[in-house]
């Protein structure tokens, strides 16, 4: 589908077979990103990984990124210590609010708990520790929402003074500088300690990229198993019965539990936390019989659109693991079907840590506690329109629920989440039968 937004023509692509031309037999030729001065911006002149172009510098880029931050293997025990670690931090910590019966917000612990993990795994400290880092976090999570605001502006360049008058503009000047100068200090520190090529773009990437992506996918799935009992009391089953009343989940745990894993494919293909990811042709491409001349056009990934398109699945909009269960499908961009982190050359690097950081914290949650509507509150009462990040509720383009075929269908661009506070109660039921309660709520960021 070709739309015109604004000015920028722009290729919506909404199969798995169009994805599989762009990212497997033109991946070469659609391996850049569209330049967008909004992009320049926030991620240092379009010289991170995400967004750099295709090239040497993108492959240096990208390799510090794979084998030094993700991939090695001093890096993965790393990993592994540190998911263990702070997982089972928070739930003590959601265990002592159950004790207290104190409310919970579980958006906010996702999301610190998501930067702890990786500001541990990749940079050995945890940066919601201190205030400096904490506000630093915090501008990360106020540039995501305004990436947003100001990626749409641009496409309609004579609204672009709407984001000097509405304050866009000069907000995300105060978080760049902020920014700028904590990274300053975190970049010295670390080239002192580890002589590791860390830059900050690499590090804006680690956490733009990776947080709220991976807190989102948790709670989209902690609300559909509320949704869902029975696939919630088949997890729980599943879990309980491989641990038989063990403490600590470990990694051989997780390998054992099969229902669990495509509990987390079918919230992948339902909910995938990066709705849409942009492409731009390098040269001139020939594809399904339509010429796409190069950089003249914006390619649009609709990743929704594709995990839902009938054509490839039986029932989409319904939420149902059990069709994973005899089928080799996955999400490691082999399968065209069901591209949550992308494919081909540009493929997520984050795609394994995500993963297994997202398999650790779910399993926790769901072994360790009992969850439940409060209030005899009904599951199919919850709320479940999606929204992009920005601060205003309802604003922006809104997720139909049906496959996008008009502009003002097409799903949120970058990062969805639930949109409105959705309460539960988490369980902790005690050896000697007492049942403990914390409200938990869920509140999307700037909500
Ligand atoms: C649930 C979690 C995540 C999802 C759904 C996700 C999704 C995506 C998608 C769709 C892309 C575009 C891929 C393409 O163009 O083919 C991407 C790129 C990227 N992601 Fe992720 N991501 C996640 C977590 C992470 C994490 C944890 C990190 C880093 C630690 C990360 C770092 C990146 C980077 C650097 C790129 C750009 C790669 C390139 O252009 O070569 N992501 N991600």
């Amino acid at each position: 589908m070709l739309l015109q937004l604004g000015c920028r023509p722009t290729l919506v692509v909404s199969s798995a077979e169009a994805s599989k031309e762009i990212l497997k037999t033109h991946d070469l030729s659609f391996s850049d990103r569209p330049s967008l001065t909004t992009f320049d911006r926030v991620f240092y002149g379009s010289k991170d990984v995400i967004t750099i172009p295709y090239g040497t510098e993108w492959k240096n880029l990208k390799s510090i990124m794979l084998h030094k931050l993700m991939n090695g293997r001093r890096v993965r025990s790393l990993i592994t210590s540190s998911v263990e670690d702070e997982t089972a931090l928070v739930m003590e910590k959601i265990k002592q609010c159950c004790l207290c019966s104190l409310p919970i917000n579980l958006s906010e612990i996702l999301m610190v708990l998501i930067q702890d993990i990786t500001c541990k795994s990749a940079f050995g400290v945890k940066y919601t520790e201190s205030e400096k880092g904490r506000k630093f976090l915090k501008g990360i999570s106020e540039s995501l929402e305004l990436l947003f605001k100001l990626v749409i502006g641009e496409s309609l360049p004579w609204l672009a003074w709407i984001n000097k008058v509405n304050g866009c503009d000069s907000t995300l000047n105060r978080i760049v500088k902020e920014r700028d100068e904590f990274l300053d200090d975190v970049i010295k520190e670390n080239l002192d300690k580890s002589g590791t090529m860390l830059t900050g773009e690499t590090f804006i990437d680690t956490l733009l990229a990776g947080t709220l992506s991976s807190a989102s996918t948790i709670e989209w799935g902690m609300t559909e198993l509320i949704r869902h009992p029975d696939v919630m009391k088949k997890l729980h089953d599943e879990i309980r019965g491989i641990m038989n009343g063990r403490k600590c989940i470990i990694d051989s745990d997780l390998e054992k539990m099969q229902y669990l894993k495509v509990v987390i494919k079918e919230i992948f293909r339902h909910h995938p936390p990066v709705p849409l990811f942009f492409r731009e042709a390098r040269e001139d491409v020939n594809m399904m019989g339509y010429n796409i001349p190069a950089r003249a056009s914006i390619i649009l990934l609709n990743t929704y659109a594709i995990n839902h398109d009938p054509v490839a699945w039986d029932e989409p909009e319904l939420f149902k693991p059990e069709r994973f269960l005899n089928s080799s499908v996955d999400f490691k961009g082999f399968n065209f079907e069901l591209i949550p982190f992308g494919s081909g050359r540009r493929i997520c690097p984050g795609l394994a840590f995500a993963a297994a950081s997202i398999e650790h914290i779910f399993a926790n949650l769901v072994y360790k506690f009992d969850w439940a509507l409060p209030g005899g509150a009904k599951p199919e009462e919850l709320d479940m329109t999606e929204k992009p990040e920005t601060k205003t509720e309802g604003e922006g383009l809104r997720r139909s629920g049906q496959r996008p075929t008009t502009a003002s269908d097409v799903p949120p661009p970058f990062w969805s989440r639930p949109k409105r506070r959705r309460p539960f109660a988490a369980i902790l039921v005690r050896p000697d039968g007492r049942r403990h309660f914390a409200i938990a709520v869920f509140v999307g960021i700037g909500t």
